[in-house]
């Protein structure tokens, strides 16, 4: 059946309205969901299963953003974070994509590196072709650590080896480079570095010492680009200041690092929901943003196009899976996947690029305009006014407040609480 994601209004249903809605909207079950329910969710014999000295499980709250067209495919993406406004800001941003045809993505193949360091090598330029020289052997020998992975179509693929001058030697590293189809990939990569490293240490003439992944997975690249409406966008000096906008971060690393955080409010938000390595995929992010000439930039692109509009674009590394990891093991992220409706890691990817640019230009948009605290703090509001002690029935009238007098603090919030009380108490007289 096909997605429809363009669900407005789904903020304001109650929590069993919106499940309803989103089953309806996709192909699940709806008691598929009812896994999402804290009581039927991550169990503590699960969790006890999944790390060590484990003494409970924590919530962090899971929502859904709406109206993504990816490759003119409708997803509801599941987000989990414990940040107010991501989820209405991606789910935004992804609105005004929508009216010109949504994201268009892309992706290389799933490939990962390991590396092997060869630690007293005599002659390490000449070990580096003696390990080129020795390329076919030593695929053949990490391939028989996973015929699985192999019958699934992927395994090792090549090898690259650097020659690396450090303070403390220099080192001969030789890149295992893996297809690991629809994994992560760690484990079996790793797996395959501790088994060829002897023989690289033999082939190298010297030690083999760290056998590990590269989280810099710049071989397995995801792309997203966008088109924005300018009238949508609100004008043509909004799409100008949102190139500045985007310019500054590309200039300067302050900003660089703040304007990085905002895809990564959208992506680890999918990272996490579908059970995967949420600092697997940072390390590969930030070690991306960092260019060739060292210094560390913005991982996104806002350009104008010949017809006003502006365009944005996102490539990172990607290193997320559907097999293997907690994407299997936790029940919620199965719910998530399911919910999501991804085949491969590769789609699964993609729609996690798109969230990222979706995220950027929701926040790049607002702090190029109104500035981030209208939206933002207008929902952060809730946790303000939960924190001064508002219970549910005084929430409404509290968050109300708190946005109206445009003073989103824990104290304005307590006297706000104490004006409501007081008046309950007058009409109780
Ligand atoms: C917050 C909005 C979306 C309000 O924006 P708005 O224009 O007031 O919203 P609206 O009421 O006109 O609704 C527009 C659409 O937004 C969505 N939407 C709107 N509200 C909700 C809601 N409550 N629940 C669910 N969805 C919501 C929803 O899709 C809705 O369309 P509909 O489907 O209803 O037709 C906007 O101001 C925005 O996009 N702000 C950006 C917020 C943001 O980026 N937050 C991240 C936290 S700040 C941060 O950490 C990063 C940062 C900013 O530092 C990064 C950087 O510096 O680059
Ligand atoms: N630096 C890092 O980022 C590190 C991360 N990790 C952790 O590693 C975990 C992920 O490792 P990963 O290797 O993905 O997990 P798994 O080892 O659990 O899963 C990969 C395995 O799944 C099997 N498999 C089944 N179907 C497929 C398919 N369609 N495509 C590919 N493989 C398939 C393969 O063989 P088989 O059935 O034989 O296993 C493959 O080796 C995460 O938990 C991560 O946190 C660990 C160490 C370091």
């Amino acid at each position: 059946m096909a997605v429809n994601s363009r669900l407005s209004g789904l903020k304001d249903l109650s929590i069993s309205e919106r499940r309803a809605r989103v089953a309806d909207s996709t192909a699940v079950e709806p008691t598929s969901l009812e896994v999402l329910d804290p009581e039927h969710g991550l169990t503590i014999e699960q969790a006890d299963h999944m790390v060590e000295n484990a003494v409970g499980v924590i919530g962090i709250p899971l929502g859904v953003a709406t109206n993504f067209t990816i490759n003119g495919r409708d997803y509801l993406v599941p987000m989990a974070t414990e940040e107010p406004s991501v989820i209405a800001a991606a789910s935004n941003a992804a609105r005004i994509a929508r009216g010109t045809g949504g994201f268009a993505t892309s992706t290389t193949e799933p490939l990962m590196r390991a590396q092997i360091q060869v630690v007293d090598v005599a002659d390490p330029r000449a070990a580096r072709l003696r390990l080129l020289e020795a390329r076919d052997e030593l695929i053949a020998l990490a391939n028989e650590q996973d015929p699985q992975l192999v019958r699934f179509g992927g395994g090792a693929r090549d090898v690259a080896v650097h020659v690396v001058d450090a303070p403390a030697g220099t080192y001969v590293v030789l890149h295992l480079i893996v297809d690991v189809r629809d994994a992560m990939g760690a484990n079996a990569v790793n797996t395959m570095a501790e088994a060829v490293a002897a023989r690289i240490g033999e082939v190298a003439q010297g030690r083999s010492l760290l056998r590990i992944l590269s989280n810099k997975a710049d071989l397995r690249l995801c792309r997203a680009r966008a088109v924005f409406d300018a009238d949508a966008l609100g004008g043509a000096e909004v799409v100008d200041d949102i190139v500045h906008a985007a310019a500054l971060a590309e200039a300067d690393p302050y900003r660089a690092a703040t304007h990085n955080k905002g895809i990564m409010n959208g992506i680890t938000a999918v990272v996490l929901a579908t059970g995967n390595d949420t600092r697997a995929v940072e390390a590969g992010a930030h070690s991306h943003a960092v260019g060739p000439d060292g210094r560390y930039t913005s991982l996104s692109h806002f350009e104008k196009d010949a017809d006003g509009n502006l365009v944005g674009a996102l490539e990172l590394p990607m290193a997320v899976g559907l097999v293997g990891g907690a994407t299997k093991v936790h029940p919620v992220a199965r719910a998530a996947v399911a919910l999501l409706g991804v085949a491969t890691a590769r789609e699964l990817g993609e729609v996690i690029t798109a969230v990222g640019l979706a995220q950027n230009l929701a926040a790049v948009r607002a702090l190029a305009t109104e500035g981030i605290q209208r939206g933002h703090m207008s929902l952060h509001a809730r946790n303000v006014a939960v924190t001064a002690g508002a219970t549910s029935e005084e929430l409404p009238l509290v968050v109300a407040r708190l946005t109206a007098d445009r003073a989103v603090s824990g104290d304005h919030a307590a006297k706000i609480l104490a004006e409501v009380r007081a008046g309950r108490r007058e009409n109780a007289r």
